[in-house]
């Protein structure tokens, strides 16, 4: 497969606070990557430097085997799209108007729609199945709704890599799976922060578990849920069952008895200044 992202040696701090440490890994093409980790464990703000968007951080990320600094924000921008974690605060737009905007990379904001573009604004509504939505106000839609308006914008953009920060956020149970079956129908990259470890069993390639700031492992989904790993970077008994229908591991955490739980919120209060 085709070495799409490179990641070596990447390290990003605040105020002396290591927040990133030395984190390297590659990404090919088709890949749907899973960033797993407790809270604060930097995995926000590691697609924020995969977005150019943290500017001082240290090692090298190479892009198309070109490191991502010589790259133009307008370029990152018809290879990157961004789902963030809360759909954004969209009063006075359709949902036609905010797919239309993924055109932004490529033409100005007040420039004519010729017809191939009014073609790629409807096929990514159609994708998403919201063509009949496409007069609603944004802002009225559903959260699941708002989070498949948003990815059809990322087709219009003709983003080679989806990077979605935490994509089922306040979502029920259905529509937690259906963004992420359609997101992997995709077919494109796929890069996910994601906290539900089975939803990321289900629908990732690969998962990168974060601890600390530390990539603690980068594997195989079988792999990285291994439950003792997983007990102590979440400090919670884990256990995992493979006997599952679909044959993707399951994993369980349960609370543990008062002492050892008392021990492991001390544990994780020390190390990351916060029991969230
Ligand atoms: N701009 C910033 N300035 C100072 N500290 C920051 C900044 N961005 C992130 N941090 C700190 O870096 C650490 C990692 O934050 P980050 O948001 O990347 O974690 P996360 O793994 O995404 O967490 P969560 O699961 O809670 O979303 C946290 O301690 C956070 O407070």
């Amino acid at each position: 497969m085709n070495k799409l992202i490179s990641v070596d040696a990447l390290s990003w701090s605040v105020n002396k606070h290591n927040i990133l440490n030395g984190i390297s890994f590659d990404i090919c093409q088709g890949d749907i990557i899973g960033i797993i980790g407790p809270n604060g464990a930097g995995k926000t703000s590691l697609l924020k430097c995969l977005l150019n968007q943290h500017k001082n951080w240290q090692g090298t990320i190479k892009l198309k085997n070109k490191a991502l600094k010589q790259y133009k924000p307008h370029q990152l921008a018809q290879i990157f799209a961004l789902v963030g974690q809360n759909p954004p605060a969209i009063f006075d737009l359709k949902v036609y108007d905010v797919v239309r905007m993924g055109l932004l990379p490529y033409k100005a904001l007040f420039a004519h729609d010729n017809q191939a573009d009014k073609k790629a604004i409807t096929q990514a509504l159609e994708k998403v199945g919201l063509l009949a939505s496409q007069q609603q106000f944004f802002n009225t839609l559903s959260g699941g709704e708002q989070q498949r308006v948003l990815i059809a914008k990322a087709l219009v953009q003709k983003a080679q890599v989806l990077i979605l920060d935490e994509p089922t956020n306040h979502l029920d149970i259905f529509y937690q799976h259906q963004i992420l079956q359609l997101v992997k129908a995709l077919n494109i990259t796929v890069i996910m922060t994601i906290h539900d470890l089975n939803l990321a069993a289900q629908y990732c390639s690969r998962l990168l578990l974060l601890n600390k700031g530390h990539l603690v492992s980068n594997a195989s989904v079988t792999k990285v849920l291994n439950p003792e790993l997983l007990s102590q970077v979440f400090a919670l008994p884990c256990y995992r069952d493979d006997a599952q229908p679909n044959g993707v591991p399951r994993v369980y955490f349960y609370p543990p008895s008062d002492d050892n739980h008392n021990h492991a919120v001390t544990q994780r209060w020390q190390v990351t200044g916060t029991t969230k």
